[in-house]
This record gives C-alpha cells, sequence and structure tokens, in this order.
C-alpha cells in the first residue's frame, strides 16, 4: 500500500511556536506531508528570545529515532537546533544507521536574538560528520562564513563558499542572503550537484516579523521532497512560500515576531 507522504524533523522546540520544530511542523502540515519530530532540546523562548535551553539525554534521542524507524515509512528529514558536539554525533550516527530519505541540514548556530542555539565547539563534528549526509545544506549568511572560515559580501563571494561547502560533502547548497539587510532584494544562492547555479531573488519587506524564516523555508523544501517533488520545483516553492508567509503578517508577541504559515495557502490556494 502507498503511504501517506511522512516527513521528519529533528530540531529544539521552541515555546514561543514560531521557529524550530514547532515552525517545520505547521509549516510540513501546509504542504499536506505528515510531520514527525525528534525533539533534541527545549528551549524556554518568546519572540524577545530564548530564556533557557536544555538539550535532552542521549538516550531519549536514540529511543526517538528508533521509535520512528519501527511505525513510520519518512521519505525526506531535516535538522535544525542540535545543542552541542555530543547531539550531534548521535545524530549523524541515526541518520546513517536508518533510512530517512533526502536530508535537508540547516546548520542553526545562533536566533535572531542572539542566543547560542549550538556550541562553538560542535562546528567541527557538524562540518565533518553531518555535512557528508546533507542532500541540501542551506546555512544562512552568519552560518556560511563560520563553515567557510571566510567573509561573504559580494555576489563572487557567495558562489565561492558555495564550492566549497560542496567540497566538504554536501550534495546541494542554498545560502539564504536574509541577513543582507541593506539590500533591496532577498536573494538566496543555490548551487545544484550538477553544477548548474541559480539566484532566488525576491522582494525584501521592511519587517521585523522574521522569527523562523530559515526554519519554515527548510521545512518546506523538506515537505516538498517528501511527496517526491524534484528539487529544483522543490525550492521554488519554498522561497514562495516563505516569501508569502513574511509578506503577509500576523501580529503575534511584542519582538520579533513568527511568519504566518498559513499565508502561502491562502495567496496560492495549493
Ligand atoms: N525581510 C525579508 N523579506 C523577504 N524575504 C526575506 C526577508 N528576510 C529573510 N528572507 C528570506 O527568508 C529566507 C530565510 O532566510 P534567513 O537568512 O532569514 O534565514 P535564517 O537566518 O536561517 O532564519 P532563522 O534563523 O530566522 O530561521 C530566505 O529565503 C531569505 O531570503
Ligand atoms: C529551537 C529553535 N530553533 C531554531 C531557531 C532559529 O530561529 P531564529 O533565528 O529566527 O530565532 C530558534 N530560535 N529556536
Amino acid at each position: 500500500m502507498n503511504e501517506f507522504p511522512q516527513a521528519l524533523t529533528i530540531a529544539g522546540s521552541d515555546s514561543g511556536g514560531g521557529a524550530g520544530m514547532q515552525a517545520d511542523i505547521k509549516t510540513i502540515q501546509e504542504r499536506h506531508v505528515f510531520a514527525t519530530n525528534v525533539v533534541v532540546a527545549i528551549t524556554a523562548q518568546n519572540t524577545l528570545g530564548v530564556q533557557a535551553s536544555l538539550p535532552l539525554p542521549l538516550s531519549l534521542i536514540n529511543q526517538q529515532f528508533a521509535s520512528l524507524a519501527t511505525d513510520f515509512k519518512i521519505r525526506a528529514c531535516k535538522t535544525g537546533m542540535l545543542a552541542d558536539a555530543e547531539h550531534v554525533a548521535t545524530v549523524a550516527e541515526n541518520l546513517r544507521h536508518y533510512d530517512w530519505g533526502p536530508l535537508t541540514l540547516d546548520p542553526v548556530m545562533i536566533a535572531k536574538g542572539g542566543a547560542q542555539l549550538l556550541a562553538d565547539d560542535a562546528i567541527d563534528t557538524l562540518r565533518t560528520e553531518l555535512l557528508p549526509l546533507a542532500t541540501v545544506l542551506i546555512p544562512n549568511l552568519p552560518e556560511t562564513e563560520v563553515l567557510t572560515s571566510s567573509r561573504i559580501k559580494t555576489t563572487a563571494d557567495f558562489k565561492q563558499a558555495a564550492h566549497q561547502l560542496q567540497q566538504m560533502g554536501a550534495k546541494n547548497i542554498i545560502i539564504k542572503g536574509g541577513h543582507l539587510d541593506y539590500q533591496s532584494q532577498a536573494a538566496d544562492y543555490v548551487l545544484y550537484a550538477d553544477g548548474q547555479d541559480e539566484w532566488l531573488t525576491t522582494p525584501r519587506i521592511a519587517t521585523k516579523r522574521t522569527h523562523g524564516t530559515g526554519d519554515t523555508f527548510s521545512a518546506c523544501l523538506t515537505a516538498e521532497l517528501a511527496k517526491g517533488t524534484p528539487l529544483k520545483a522543490a525550492i521554488h516553492i519554498s522561497k514562495a512560500f516563505i516569501q508569502a508567509a513574511i509578506a503577509n503578517p500576523i501580529t503575534v508577541g511584542h519582538g520579533h515576531g513568527p511568519t504566518n504559515h498559513w499565508a502561502y495557502q491562502e495567496v496560492h490556494h495549493d
């Protein structure tokens, strides 16, 4: 029997509901894919910042993977907040051990409010153990700079960094340009496994409601890959999804508010 498309998010919980695992699940649901999850860490968080954070015991993380593997047919997965080196290594081990379909790796390091979501000494483990498993690696600009030990300012820098990340073992690369907030466009650079490339460019929206934009983008991509949408089309849908989510704001919280996960369906009727 053909099972309904199922996806997996491996991430931290955001009590504020706008980023992390909650943004992932809301987005995956909007794309009509069944969302499962492995909770790596719990954060006490709102739109003003992260007030506390606790990584879960490794045994409980292993058990969550085992529980899913015995019952579900997961067709695509993504990672978000992974906390520290031993949690990165444990997640990598479970990604190698089971088949969860293509991996979208969002190398979450620092929250928009400045809180550290990945320990500094975990970067090497992430680079060596997780990057080679990634079907799509989707860093933002500061993450790209850390992973490649370079500064990104020009379009040539984006391209150079994407090639460098590909040489580290990730197949397809999307470098998100959301942090270049002096530009009038929100431009992301895509380098495909076969060497083709493209820019994803939309008008930049003047707003501070951008909590969880990266999670939402990569969760949409994961959902589309779970449905079997070809990669290029999946990326284009995801860019339109995040654009609609930012362009149609909802008023929630008093800081960096969440995006609107309903908006894409309302705008595109899909
Ligand atoms: N103000 C904006 N207007 C339009 N698009 C934006 C804006 N800010 C970010 N984006 C887009 O949102 C997506 C996510 O990019 P961003 O660089 O914000 O990721 P991120 O830093 O990983 O996000 P987060 O850490 O909040 O989850 C990209 O496609 C980016 O171009
Ligand atoms: C649990 C968790 N995962 C990811 C983010 C990144 O999102 P942002 O950079 O918008 O704060 C977050 N704040 N919390």
